[in-house]
């Protein structure tokens, strides 16, 4: 019998097993075990191939196309390659298997052992990177010692509104949805609330926020590994943690122990993101590790946690959040966008890998 690649049974026993040929850092499995192949049809001498992957792989994808879209062609005759690309994101276990918040599907506390290191800017446009088109995404400011989203989002003079008088409605931007702590008290008020207060306000910010479907909510915590954030930390039905920290040895003893807390509690540590890296000169991109150097990999080595990435300490980025557009909004094609995107895929992956899946239904609860 001769070979039609306009049948689906020929032409799915040529593209099956080019694409499993396909490798990148983020898989551990190979797209047809991880069952991400759902249809391939040629039409007209264009190849239409549907995937549908289980975690934000916004990078992957990109370099999936790229590889495989001329061995597609030469392989089928087909003259080019659509790509629909769509997720269905898993649910992973939570800490402690604690039941989820209502519409989202997994957690993602982003933590730094001390102040100042970059976490919130990092939680942002990670957050945004993450929310690739169809992925949706939410972030929870829950700093109490500085709200900083709302400034970053050019959103701080916005209020959340109560649709029923119980629960707040997030506020929309960039196509996230957005909760602070900054919305609902000044600065002042928030600095002197104690220990079991703080960790009590923070989780009623997060289960009484009227959360559309999430599948993944990025939680900017308190910095430090103090009471406040041990409490969080055991009771947020978190999936995983991030830790950001700078590669200048006192940051880094602050995010050891950090990494120490979350396994302490048995918060999978997904990595660490290593911020203010290297500075970049606006003027003549020259580069100096200003901070010192491998820091962050001796951390990672020290505890078998990876590096998710580096960002460069650059003004630009500074500049881009005190005028409220995140550098991945405003620049989504840049450099420094790419690096966030790295950095969410790596997130999105380990998180997915390291997790064990469960049904969908366990993550609703009702408030
Ligand atoms: N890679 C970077 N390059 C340039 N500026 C940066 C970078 N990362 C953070 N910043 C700037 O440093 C300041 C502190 O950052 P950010 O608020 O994210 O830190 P933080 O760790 O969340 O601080 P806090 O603990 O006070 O909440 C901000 O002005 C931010 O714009």
């Amino acid at each position: 019998m001769s070979f039609d690649p306009s049948h689906s049974h020929d032409l799915r026993d040529i593209v099956n097993p080019l694409l499993a040929e396909f490798s990148h850092p983020t898989l551990r499995k190979n797209l047809v075990e991880l069952g991400a192949i759902r249809h391939a049809v040629l039409l007209d001498q264009v190849l239409h191939i549907e995937l549908t992957l289980p975690f934000a792989w916004p990078q992957g994808s990109q370099a999936l196309q790229a590889w495989a879209s001329p061995l597609l062609c030469e392989a089928t005759g087909a003259t080019a390659v659509d790509w629909h690309l769509d997720y269905a994101i898993a649910t992973l276990q939570r800490v402690k298997k604690l039941p989820g918040c209502r519409g989202v599907k997994n957690i993602i506390a982003v933590s730094s052992g001390k102040g100042g290191v970059g976490k919130s800017s990092t939680a942002l446009n990670v957050a945004l990177a993450l929310a690739t088109p169809g992925v949706k995404v939410g972030v929870l400011d829950a700093d109490i010692y500085g709200p900083s989203i709302p400034q970053m989002l050019g959103t701080a003079e916005q209020r959340p509104s109560s649709p029923d008088g119980k629960h707040m409605a997030p506020i929309l931007s960039y196509g996230l949805a957005t909760n602070s702590i900054g919305y609902l008290v000044t600065d002042d008020n928030a600095m002197i609330w104690r220990g079991p207060m703080a960790s009590k306000a923070l989780l009623q910010l997060l289960n009484e926020t009227l959360w559309p479907d999430l599948d993944y909510l990025v939680v900017d915590m308190p910095p430090g590994t103090g009471d406040i954030q041990l409490t969080l930390a055991q009771n947020i039905p978190v999936t995983g943690a991030v830790v950001v920290t700078t590669p200048q040895d006192v940051a880094l003893l602050d995010a050891r122990k950090g990494v120490v807390m979350f396994n302490k509690v048995d918060v999978p540590v997904l990595g660490i993101v290593e911020n203010m890296s290297i500075h970049i000169c606006q003027h003549c991109g020259h580069q100096e590790a200003i901070f010192g150097e491998a820091g962050a990999q001796t951390l990672s080595d020290d505890y078998g946690v990876p590096v998710l990435g580096k960002v460069p300490l650059h003004r630009r980025l500074r500049e881009d959040l005190d005028a409220g557009i995140p550098t991945v909004v405003r620049d989504p094609e840049g450099e420094f966008s790419d690096i966030y995107r790295e950095i969410a895929e790596n997130i999105a992956t380990q998180l997915y890998w390291q997790g064990e899946i469960i049904p969908e239904d366990i993550a609703i609860r009702t408030l």
